[in-house]
C-alpha cells in the first residue's frame, strides 16, 4: 500500500495503483490517473534522507548529456518514514534487432564526451551507499579514495573483511596506475546492470536507476557482465564507436571490485567470497 501521506503530497487526485516487481531495496508502483502512468519508488526507514534527490540529479545528469533515455524525475520527498519518487512511467518492451546495439552506441558516445575531472559537483548514492564524489585529479586517486578503501574499511570495521582483505585492498590501490589503463573522465551510469535497463516499444533503450560520477569507462563496462550480461550487439557497437584499450577483459574484474564490495556491504553472503578471491591475488 502507498502510505497516505506520500498519496496527499503527489496530489494525483483518483490515482489507482499496482506494485511493480523488480527492485530489491525500495517498493514500486505503477501508478494510473486518467490521462498520465506514473512509476513510483518509496523507500522507508532510510537515515538518508536525501536518496531520491539524488537520484533524481543523477538521472537530470544523464538526460544532460544528450545521448540516453532515462525517465524524467517528476517529484521527490520525506512523508513521514518513508521518501519517495515520482517518474515518468516507461513501457517496456522486447527488444528488437537493433536495440542493444543502440544501446552500446549511445553509450559509447556519452563516454566519449571528455569530463572535467574524476568525481562530481556532488554525493550521491549507489544503492544505500554513500559515495563520495569530491572530485581527484586522477583515476587511480578517485577509485582508490572514494571508492575501494571506504567500502572495504566498512566492510572490516562490520567484520565482514579481515585486517588481512583490508591490507589485500590497499595493495591493490597501490597497483591501480599500472592496473588501469590512462582514460579522460567519463560520465557513468554508476550501476549498469541489466535489471537497471529496459527497451522502448519502438525498441530504443532507455536506463534507470543511476549512480553517476565522472569515472573511468571501464567501470560502466565491468558492471554490464556483472549479473547476467548484455547481448554481444551491445559490445560491438561499443568497440566500434569507441574501441576500449587492450586487455579490457582481463581489467573487468577490478571494476567490478567496486561494485562487488557494495553487494558485501548490502548482502554480506557469497559476495563476500567474491571479494576476498579478487583481493586474494594482491596479498
Ligand atoms: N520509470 C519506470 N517506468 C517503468 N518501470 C520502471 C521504471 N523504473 C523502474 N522500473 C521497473 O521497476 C523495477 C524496479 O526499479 P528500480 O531498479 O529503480 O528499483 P530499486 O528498488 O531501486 O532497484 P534495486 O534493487 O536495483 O536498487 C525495475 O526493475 C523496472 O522493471
Amino acid at each position: 500500500m502507498i502510505p497516505d501521506a506520500i498519496l496527499n503530497q503527489l496530489e494525483l487526485p483518483g490515482a489507482t495503483y499496482e506494485p511493480v516487481p523488480g527492485g530489491d531495496i525500495n517498493r514500486s508502483y505503477c501508478l494510473h490517473t486518467a490521462h498520465t502512468t506514473y512509476f513510483l519508488k518509496i523507500n522507508r526507514h532510510h537515515p538518508h534522507t536525501r536518496l531520491f534527490e539524488k537520484e533524481a540529479a543523477g538521472l537530470r545528469e544523464l538526460a544532460g548529456a544528450g545521448m540516453l533515455r532515462v525517465p524524467a524525475p517528476l517529484k521527490w520527498g520525506v512523508a513521514g518514514p518513508d521518501q519517495y519518487l515520482l517518474l515518468e512511467w516507461l513501457h517496456a518492451c522486447a527488444p528488437v534487432q537493433h536495440s542493444w546495439e543502440a544501446l552500446g552506441l549511445s553509450l559509447a558516445k556519452m563516454h566519449g564526451k571528455p569530463q572535467p575531472f574524476f568525481g562530481l559537483a556532488e554525493d550521491n548514492y549507489l544503492a544505500l551507499w554513500p559515495q563520495d564524489n569530491t572530485p581527484a585529479d586522477t583515476w587511480p586517486e578517485f577509485y582508490s579514495n572514494r571508492r575501494i578503501i571506504p567500502l572495504a574499511r566498512s566492510l572490516t570495521d562490520a567484520g565482514k573483511l579481515n585486517k588481512a582483505d583490508l591490507a589485500n585492498a590497499g595493495n591493490f590501490c597501490k597497483r591501480l596506475p599500472e592496473l588501469f589503463p590512462d582514460e579522460p573522465p567519463a560520465l557513468v551510469h554508476g550501476d549498469l546492470w541489466n535489471g537497471n535497463l529496459l527497451f522502448l516499444p519502438d525498441g530504443s533503450p532507455a536506463l534507470f536507476d543511476p549512480a553517476v560520477y565522472y569515472g573511468h569507462r571501464e567501470m560502466d563496462i565491468g558492471m554490464t557482465s556483472l549479473f547476467g550480461g548484455f547481448d554481444t550487439g551491445f559490445y560491438k557497437a561499443y568497440h566500434q564507436s569507441y574501441p576500449l584499450q587492450p586487455g579490457w577483459e582481463q581489467r573487468l574484474p577490478y571494476t567490478q571490485l567496486y561494485p562487488l564490495l557494495l553487494h558485501a556491504w548490502l548482502f554480506g553472503g557469497h559476495y563476500i567470497r567474491d571479494v576476498r578471491n579478487i583481493l586474494a591475488s594482491f596479498s
